[in-house]
């Protein structure tokens, strides 16, 4: 099997003295999308932050991304090897445009300010308004434009459906959909409502206090609802 794009073995972590992640081994191949469920404060922001080493402590365990031991480097240091990330507070520049938030960041690659346009046409639309004058799915889309720009090798997504109109949510499926299927972009997606994401990715792991207690194809948990149901909650499956 080819290694590995990101691989977490035994991780564990958490916030000052508090330990949120309990020996979290996980890994994401290349072109590969793996949904990261779990129910509100199961530790999956914590897991996102981990990987980009953005805020909790990494205690026991190792964590690898393209062959490199990445557990030390400073978070600029592991985007610039590849890891994309969209926050979820959708950190987006509010006193720049659209199009000055996309080519501030831009770095060489296959995701150009074309194709990004391409990918969200109403970011071509909003090309030269203000950041700060974008709708939240608006702001959503940008925050995950600019993120392509830096051309990673993956990208996470910190829950990129989170409290937008049901239209707005279909449109940025579809745009990951894209994004993980067509261009191969590997991704670890955080969402809360399994059956959104599931369709799109090709695993689904489920977190429950800090611990991965289910792993699998995500067609198979789409198949067996039961699982999610008594994972996630019925109102969150
Ligand atoms: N910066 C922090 N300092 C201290 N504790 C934190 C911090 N961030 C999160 N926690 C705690 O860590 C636990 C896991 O939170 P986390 O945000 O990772 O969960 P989550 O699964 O992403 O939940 P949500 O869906 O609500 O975002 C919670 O008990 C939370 O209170």
């Amino acid at each position: 099997m080819a290694e590995p794009l990101l691989a977490l073995e035994g991780v564990t972590a958490g916030h000052g003295e508090a330990v949120v992640l309990h020996d979290i081994s996980l890994t994401v191949a290349p072109g590969e999308a793996v949904a990261l469920l779990g129910r509100n404060g199961t530790g999956k922001t914590t897991l996102i932050t981990t990987v980009m080493g953005a805020g909790p402590r990494l205690r026991a365990g190792s964590l690898r991304f393209a062959g490199r031991d990445i557990a030390r480097l400073p978070s600029e240091r592991r985007a610039a090897l590849g890891l994309g990330w969209v926050p979820q507070e959708r950190n987006i520049f509010r006193s720049l445009t659209v199009e000055e938030n996309l080519t501030a960041v831009a770095r060489p690659g296959p995701w150009t300010l074309k194709r990004v346009m391409g990918l969200f046409p109403r970011l071509e639309e909003r090309r030269r308004n203000l950041g700060s004058a974008l709708s939240g799915g608006e702001q959503q889309m940008l925050a995950m434009g600019r993120a392509l720009m830096l051309n990673p090798r993956l990208v996470l997504l910190d829950e990129p459906l989170e409290g937008l109109a049901p239209v707005i949510v279909q449109g940025l499926l579809a745009a990951i959909r894209s994004m993980v299927r067509e261009e191969g972009l590997a991704a670890v997606i955080v969402e809360q409502h399994a059956r959104l994401v599931l369709p799109i990715t090709d695993r689904a792991v489920i977190l429950e206090r800090g611990r991965i207690i289910h792993a699998g194809g995500s067609e198979a948990l789409l198949a067996a609802p039961e699982v999610a149901e008594r994972h996630l909650g019925l109102s969150h499956s």
